[in-house]
């Protein structure tokens, strides 16, 4: 675990929403621009008990959560029937945010998966999810989003298709807004909670 904090969801389509997020420590996918580095490790990060985490959602719900967001590292590197399960009689929805590299286990309301070039996700996965959120530095990572949902578009969930420029990327940011002033199927994603100074 590193860290559990309730905030709004600061990206994405439910973005401005009230989250009780779950960081899970642990990600092996090491794309150079991440955010969330100090959560790589998973041994710098202590184990809880999934209990104690359904007590933290409860308060939360109790507080005004909407949903639960399992964040990481990347989530999927773990088995998450358990904590599913164990979130399961709060009541709240349970959405994930994943790269996808991994095998989908858990029960969720609503998947996010945010692909990533160098190492692309499981088609089960493009699948499964429901909001395709492609983050942009570059020209190549729109071709990338472009095929990402056009394979995500072979299931029968047709996902939301979301671009979010890189953090700091002027350059991400003109190609996402250009592309989405052209095509609107797509829409922009800001990372919210950046320009909010918040968690
Ligand atoms: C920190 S990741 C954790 C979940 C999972 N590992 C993943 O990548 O989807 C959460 C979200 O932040 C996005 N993200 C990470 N670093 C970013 C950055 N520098 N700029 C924009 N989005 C970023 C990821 O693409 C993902 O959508
Ligand atoms: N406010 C807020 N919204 C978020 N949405 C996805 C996040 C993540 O790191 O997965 C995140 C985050 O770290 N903070
Ligand atoms: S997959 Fe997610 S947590 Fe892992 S390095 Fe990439 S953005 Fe960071
Ligand atoms: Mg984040």
């Amino acid at each position: 675990m590193v860290e559990t904090f309730h905030s709004l969801q600061g990206e994405g389509i439910h973005g401005g929403r009230s989250a009780f997020f779950i960081r899970l420590a642990g990600c092996n996918v090491a794309c150079s621009w991440c955010d969330t580095k100090h959560s790589w490790p998973s041994e710098a990060h202590p184990q809880r008990p999934a209990e104690h985490l359904a007590a933290e959602a409860q308060s939360a719900a109790q507080a005004g959560a909407a949903f639960v967001v399992i964040t990481g590292g990347e989530p999927l590197h773990h088995n998450l029937d358990c904590l599913c399960t164990s979130l399961k009689p709060v009541g709240l929805p349970i959405h994930l945010e994943t790269s996808g590299v991994d095998q989908l286990s858990g029960c969720f309301d609503w998947i996010c998966l945010s692909p990533k070039r160098h190492r692309p996700p499981s088609q089960a996965l493009l699948t499964a999810c429901n909001e395709l959120k492609v983050v942009v530095h570059e020209a190549a990572d729109l071709e990338f989003a472009v095929a990402m949902a056009a394979a995500a578009n072979r299931g029968k969930n047709k996902p939301v298709l979301m671009l979010q420029p890189g953090a700091d990327s002027k350059a991400g940011s003109s190609i996402a807004i250009n592309y989405v002033m052209a095509h609107p199927a797509w829409r922009l994603s800001l990372q919210t909670h950046k320009w909010l100074g918040v968690r």
